[in-house]
């Protein structure tokens, strides 16, 4: 089955003193979505931006604000990433007490919703979620940091979520996300990802490459 793949560049490897126009050139690049990862420096060990930054970038593009949070207790921050302008929160499971009412509450405030399974979370626990996602992140990486290798045993992973999810009948996305590059993103499309998110492999280069990185990533 051919499914259109979507490439959700990670601006945690733009130019953080240029980040509007960075998020403009990978928008005229011909990215999909913009992948935000935000980082408290307590539930990973690094630390990056907050709601005010999301909001900032939010007129220089049109494009999907995917905001991936790695913050905990993440539930009292999700009203503020809401109205910065963010189109899908994405939430772990251990980063609050109710991963379902997190959902549930991103959802409520008319944002889609994602959550994400570490390296080490089984793909089990989507067992009694899977009805009220829009999408599931699969970290092929230990959450933190950009520039890691890609962990090859989640490739399994995506295979089981790809079925659950076919099972379902829903439409939801799956997402990669740690070292996809030219040679690990085919292997993450051919296991049934949909959405690629790539920091290191789409801003390798300069602005002058984005637009040939992202279509290599496609595949094209
Ligand atoms: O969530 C993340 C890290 O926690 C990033 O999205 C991810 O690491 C992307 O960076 P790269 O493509 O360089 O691996
Ligand atoms: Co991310």
């Amino acid at each position: 089955m051919t499914r259109s793949i979507l490439i959700s560049p990670s601006i945690l490897s733009a130019d953080f003193a240029r980040l509007g126009e960075e998020v403009r050139a990978i928008d005229e690049a011909g990215c999909d979505w913009v992948h935000i990862d935000v980082m408290d420096g307590h539930f990973v060990p690094n630390i990056t931006i907050g709601p005010n930054v999301v909001k900032a970038l939010r007129p220089h593009t049109t494009k999907v604000f995917d905001v991936h949070l790695m913050i905990s207790p993440v539930d009292q921050y999700l009203e503020a990433f809401a109205a910065a302008g963010s189109d899908i929160i994405t939430v772990h499971p251990e980063a609050g007490p109710h991963i379902h009412r997190t959902v549930q509450h991103i959802r409520s405030l008319g944002v889609k919703a994602g959550v994400v399974l570490n390296p080490g979370t089984p793909a089990k626990m989507l067992d009694y979620l899977i009805d009220d996602v829009d999408l599931i992140l699969v970290m092929s990486v230990n959450p933190g940091f950009g520039g890691q290798s890609f962990i090859e045993n989640q490739l399994r992973k995506i295979e089981a979520i790809r079925k659950m999810i076919d099972k379902s009948g829903r439409d939801i996305h799956l997402q990669v996300d740690g070292g996809i590059d030219f040679t690990t993103a085919p292997k993450a499309i051919d296991a049934g990802a949909d959405v690629l998110v790539a920091g290191t492999a789409t801003f390798r280069g300069g602005p002058s490459a984005y637009a040939d990185n992202i279509r290599k990533l496609r595949g094209g």
